[in-house]
């Protein structure tokens, strides 16, 4: 690919971002600079285990970027927006992994025209195993969003959605690493607690969320029939089966992605409250 890219923002999902991309040679890590406003160890660091290039935000010549992602906190972006705003050019393309703030936000700080690309990833990117959302903005054209899905196919999987679906894609897989970990946390402290070793119960519980994920994804099976291809009649599954309803933990997780959805909603509304006032 023959661009360069610049994260503003070098926290933890942009560097699961740049392991993925990294790791995939689609861009060489001296196309892809890394910014951040005053952390610059991070910098060094960043530059160390990828070989990326970090600039200091204030050294930041965005003439030679093609690809601006916007990796900072969403209560930053009113800041970076104004800090942007002068040093945009017509070519460059915005891409954001905010979670809650709409392209028409930041297109709000911009000239009409100026294309904004919306990303919601998720720190498998690590491994290039993220489930990562794209939308368009106002301004953008099938190419900017293709140019945009072919970087981020190499950090995982990719779904176009519109932008209303945000929200819940947010709920389901921006913040789903965590309830599943949570979910292993779980099954290593059993595991523990009934005599097998921290290490082995860690591997169980992750192999086995591993396996089911995999059957769902390689087979043309459903994940009800897969759940019933593992249930006997009075066995140990059913019991298990029986206590999980009991304990609403279907309804848990539903919740779980249904709470974080309602976080992204309260985020934009803030943004675009704060957006009107500028
Ligand atoms: N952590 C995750 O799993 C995911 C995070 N996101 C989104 O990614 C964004 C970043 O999240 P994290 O990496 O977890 O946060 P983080 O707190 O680890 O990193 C934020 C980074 O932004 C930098 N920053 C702050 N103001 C800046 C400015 N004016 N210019 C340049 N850099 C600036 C900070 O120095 C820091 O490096 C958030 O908007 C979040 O919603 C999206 C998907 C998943
Ligand atoms: O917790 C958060 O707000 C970010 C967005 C999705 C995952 N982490």
């Amino acid at each position: 690919m023959d661009q360069t890219i610049a994260f503003l923002g070098a926290g933890s999902m942009a560097e699961a971002m740049i392991a993925g991309i990294v790791q995939s040679k689609k861009l060489s890590p001296h196309q892809i600079i890394v910014s951040n406003r005053s952390n610059h160890n991070r910098l060094q660091e960043l530059k160390y285990t990828y070989g990326i290039r970090p600039v200091p935000r204030n050294n930041l010549d965005l003439n030679e970027v093609d690809t601006i992602i916007l990796a900072m906190k969403p209560k930053d972006i009113e800041r970076v927006m104004e800090e942007l705003q002068q040093d945009l050019k017509d070519h460059h393309t915005l891409v954001s992994i905010l979670a809650g703030i709409p392209t028409s936000v930041i297109e709000q700080y911009l000239p009409a025209g100026q294309p904004v690309v919306r990303v919601m990833p998720n720190t498998s990117s690590t491994l290039q195993a993220s489930a990562t959302a794209i939308s368009s903005g106002t301004y953008t054209t099938t190419s900017h969003v293709e140019s945009v899905r072919y970087l981020m196919d190499s950090i995982g999987a990719t779904f176009l959605i519109p932008e209303e679906q945000m929200d819940i894609f947010t709920g389901i897989a921006g913040s789903g690493p965590a309830y599943l970990y949570h979910l292993m946390e779980h099954m290593e402290l059993i595991g523990e607690e009934q005599g097998l070793d921290r290490e082995t119960a860690r591997e169980i519980g992750a192999q086995t969320m591993l396996g089911a994920a995999r059957m769902v994804l390689e087979s043309d099976v459903s994940p009800t029939q897969l759940r019933e291809n593992v249930t006997s009649p009075n066995g140990t599954t059913a019991a298990g089966l029986d206590a999980l309803y009991r304990h609403r933990g279907g309804e848990a997780m539903a919740e779980a992605a249904r709470s974080a959805a309602k976080r992204s909603e309260q985020l934009r509304t803030k943004a675009i409250q704060q957006a009107v006032r500028v």
